[in-house]
């Protein structure tokens, strides 16, 4: 039998029966289900910056006449039957729904669920390095279906130890996979216990799995990431698939299956399916969620009051809930797995307290203390099995950088966390080493290259003014155009920079910490569709973010430590793709740079020096020049505005009868605190001419020195064989079209040798899996 190629008959039957439900509910009772996205970022272009989509099956909508006037309710219909072929389910199998109950899961389809998922594809030969972790097969077609035809290094490293049941601390460099490394032991568990768990879907789903991120974004691109590999997809034969068409192998989603009725289901969302689906319906096998500050208070309460199995969170957000939900509370205490994903990180963002007070929690004693109440200094108990907390909880710390020493430490934590008195922790050793570990001897796996850097990556540096770096920059961003993720210490830099960037035509697009999460979303995912860009970001995206083919990282502040220099580095270079990053160094932050180059084991010498044409550099400072004015031109019109609106504002509000000394009148000639009409047309008008100016000057070609145009075959620098070639720079008119990095100044050290770049699959998202059906 073609493995895999298995479709269920469709029986329309004179006894197939459609129920519906009458009872009528809210909106927040209904089962919904979050609609699984790219797994960047945990958004698409459509998404237009919403955090998540929500989608329901087989909801009516009708509208109730009330004394407050008309109200939306909605009713549940289960058609599920009318598809069923009565012969293959048990009949006594009757849906079982009420209103309190909206989940259109039956007996049957759990049985059909699970027939389902009995269904492998052939995965000893597909992927037969996956194979021997006897992974659940619902997994296995999602990898194969993701191209993640090898485990990656860490992941063939983690995944034996994980799947016994020990805890992990795994270290290994930025894009090598660890999310999955941790993930799939926790899903593989959880989907294995799945089908033995109770088909009352009543019952509410209890989280077993916690997983702590340092950032938003990094939360939400987590559950994406393992949504992703929940989704329920049909492998189908290369041998049968060949024959349709060109592919080699195929893999489809099954909700994106007999597209013309999930489409429509899709896009007419809380309609009633009229048709039957032969999908298993009813609520995901597992599920995940991502629960973070910037989201809306009802569509949290929503993801909790449902359950969900695998929580990912920030610790700021999670520690406000579970002080006010003692079920939620009760649920950490009993999880299965914890994990730590970047959890240096989460020491610098001051979420220290928060995350203190949620381990105590997993702690198997001690549990029920808060930072707060711990003034006592009695001695910490040994370790013993309090009632409430489970005791078979797995914790895993990922991180691509965790120090040796830390590593040493654990060794011997068991020891320490016997004679240490009870105190808040305040550095990640003593976070690490308070972390309730079942396993007397967590297994350290250090995949970590040598100081920190990627066998993909190429480093350069730039030695320059530091008020020439925004020429630097703009020379950089013309000549090696692509995806570039510039990295600022602070957000007043981002402010500055973004401006000029615009007035110089520069696709730019802002990330900071003070940006609305909608608004961080939206440009992340900006940032991500536009192949020639720039993401102006603190260190909020140095962490864990996994956007696709950024081509380089620019260090345009220098990196406070050295491990954000590795993780802003780590943004690049993914996943074996080949990547560059370029620090620019100001004469005053040599010194920080030596320093961290220092401790990781490096330095500065072995770091190559970018090279730039100083002419092309020339003409570029003065767009930068003029740029620069427009700017404080601008600025000064906005703040004056500012300020004259702010003042009229508060005056309005206090009821105070505007004087013409405070100069808030627009035709008050003698204001000196605000700029008359006048001023401000002779303001405008000066701005206007400026901009006109670099307007013209963007226009003009950037010429290389000793290139004619008029005879290209003339002059001190031929470009003749260059157009013939296609290898002409078509912005800067002279130079070769190249990749960055092939300009760079020979290192004054031999750089240590690079290992072997190794194979593996490339990712181009869930959404881009159509393309290889
Ligand atoms: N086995 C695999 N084969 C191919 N690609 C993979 C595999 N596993 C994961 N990937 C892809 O590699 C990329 C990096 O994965 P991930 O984000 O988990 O890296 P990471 O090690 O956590 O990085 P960071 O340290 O920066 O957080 C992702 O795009 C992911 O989809």
């Amino acid at each position: 039998m073609a493995s895999g190629l298995i479709k269920r008959k469709a029986k329309t039957s004179a006894t197939s029966r459609k129920k519906i439900k009458t009872g009528h509910l809210n909106a927040n009772e209904l089962s919904w289900k979050t609609v699984s996205t790219s797994k960047e970022a945990g958004i698409t272009s459509d998404f237009d910056g919403i955090l998540e989509l929500e989608e329901v099956d087989n909801v009516e909508v009708v509208y109730e006449e009330t004394e407050g006037g008309k109200i939306a309710r909605f009713q549940v219909v289960d058609n599920s039957s009318s598809s069923e072929d009565e012969n293959d389910i048990d009949p006594t199998a009757e849906k079982v729904a009420s209103s309190s109950s909206l989940s259109v899961t039956s007996t049957a389809e759990l049985l059909r669920s699970s027939q389902n998922e009995e269904l492998s594809f052939d995965s000893k030969s597909l992927l037969s390095e996956w194979h021997p972790f006897d992974l659940h097969p619902r997994l296995l077609r999602t990898l194969y279906a993701q191209r993640f035809i090898n485990p990656t290094p860490i992941q063939a490293e983690a995944l034996p130890t994980a799947l016994k049941g020990k805890d992990v601390v795994g270290v290994a460099e930025t894009g090598s996979g660890k999310t999955l490394a941790y993930g799939l032991p926790i899903l593989d568990s959880l989907l294995k216990t799945s089908s033995s768990r109770s088909t009352d879907t009543k019952q509410k789903r209890s989280t077993r799995a916690l997983i702590l991120t340092p950032t938003r974004e990094l939360a939400f691109q987590v559950s994406t990431h393992l949504n992703a590999c929940l989704q329920d997809v049909e492998i189908v034969d290369p041998a049968v698939k060949s024959e349709q068409d060109d592919s080699i192998v195929s893999a489809i989603p099954s909700e994106s299956k007999g597209s013309k009725n999930s489409k429509t289901q899709k896009g007419k969302r809380k309609q009633v399916s009229k048709t039957s689906s032969l999908k298993p319906k009813g609520p995901p096998p597992v599920s995940v969620a991502a629960i973070v500050g910037g989201m809306s208070a009802q569509k949290q309460r929503r993801i909790l009051d449902r359950g969900v199995d695998v929580l990912v969170a920030t610790p700021g957000r999670l520690w406000d809930i579970l002080q006010q939900d003692d079920d939620l509370a009760s649920q950490i205490k009993n999880l299965r797995f914890l994990v730590l994903d970047e959890a240096d990180r989460m020491i610098e963002t001051g979420h220290f307290a928060e995350l203190d007070n949620i381990l105590r929690l997993t702690m198997r004693t001690a549990k029920d203390e808060a930072i707060e109440s711990e003034e006592s200094e009695t001695e910490e108990p040994e370790t013993s099995t309090n009632g409430d907390t489970s005791s078979d909880m797995q914790t895993f710390v990922f991180s691509a950088t965790l120090s040796k020493d830390l590593q040493k430490n654990l060794k011997k934590r068991q020891r320490w966390h016997g004679k240490k008195k009870r105190k808040p922790a305040s550095t990640l050793d003593d976070l690490v080493m308070k972390l309730d570990f079942r396993d007397p001897e967590p297994t350290v796996i250090d995949l970590s290259p040598e100081g920190g850097v990627v066998s993909t990556l190429r480093e350069s540096k730039i030695d320059c003014l530091g008020n020439d770096k925004d020429a630097y920059l703009y020379y950089f961003l013309l000549r090696y155009p692509g995806r570039s993720l510039v990295f600022l210490s602070s957000i007043d830099g981002i402010r500055r920079l973004l401006p000029l960037m615009e007035l110089l035509e520069v696709k730019a697009f802002p990330l900071h910490s003070q940006l609305e999460q909608r608004q961080r979303l939206k440009n992340l995912d900006r940032f991500k569709n536009t192949p020639n860009s720039v993401l102006l970001a603190t260190d909020i995206a140095a962490r864990g973010l996994d956007i696709p083919s950024v081509d380089h990282v620019v260090h345009y502040q220098v990196p406070r430590t050295a491990d954000a220099y590795v993780h802003r580095n780590g943004r690049t270079a993914r996943a074996m793709r080949d990547g560059f990053s370029m620090l620019m160094c100001a004469p005053d932050e040599r010194r920080i740079v030596r320093a961290l180059l220092n401790s990781l084991g490096r330095n500065e010498e072995e770091i190559p020096e970018m090279t730039a044409e100083l002419y092309m550099l020339d003409k570029l400072k003065a767009r930068i020049q003029l740029a620069r004015q427009i700017d404080t031109a601008q600025h000064k019109v906005k703040k004056e505005n500012h300020e004259k609106h702010w003042l009229r504002e508060a005056a309005e509000a206090m009821e105070i009868e505007i004087d013409s000394d405070m100069g808030l009148s627009d035709d008050d000639d003698d204001s000196k605190a605000v700029p008359t009409k006048h001023q401000k047309k002779t303001a405008n008008a000066k701005t206007a001419v400026l901009k006109a100016e670099l307007k013209d000057l963007l226009a003009q070609p950037l010429i290389a020195r000793g290139v004619s145009t008029r005879y290209i075959t003339s002059g001190s620098r031929s470009i003749v064989d260059d157009v013939m070639a296609g290898q002409y720079h078509e912005s800067m008119l002279g130079l070769k079209k190249t990749q960055a990095g092939t300009d760079l100044a020979a290192p004054k050290k031999k750089p240590k040798p690079k290992t072997k770049k190794e194979e593996f699959e490339e990712w181009h998202g869930i959404e881009s899996q159509e393309n290889i059906i």
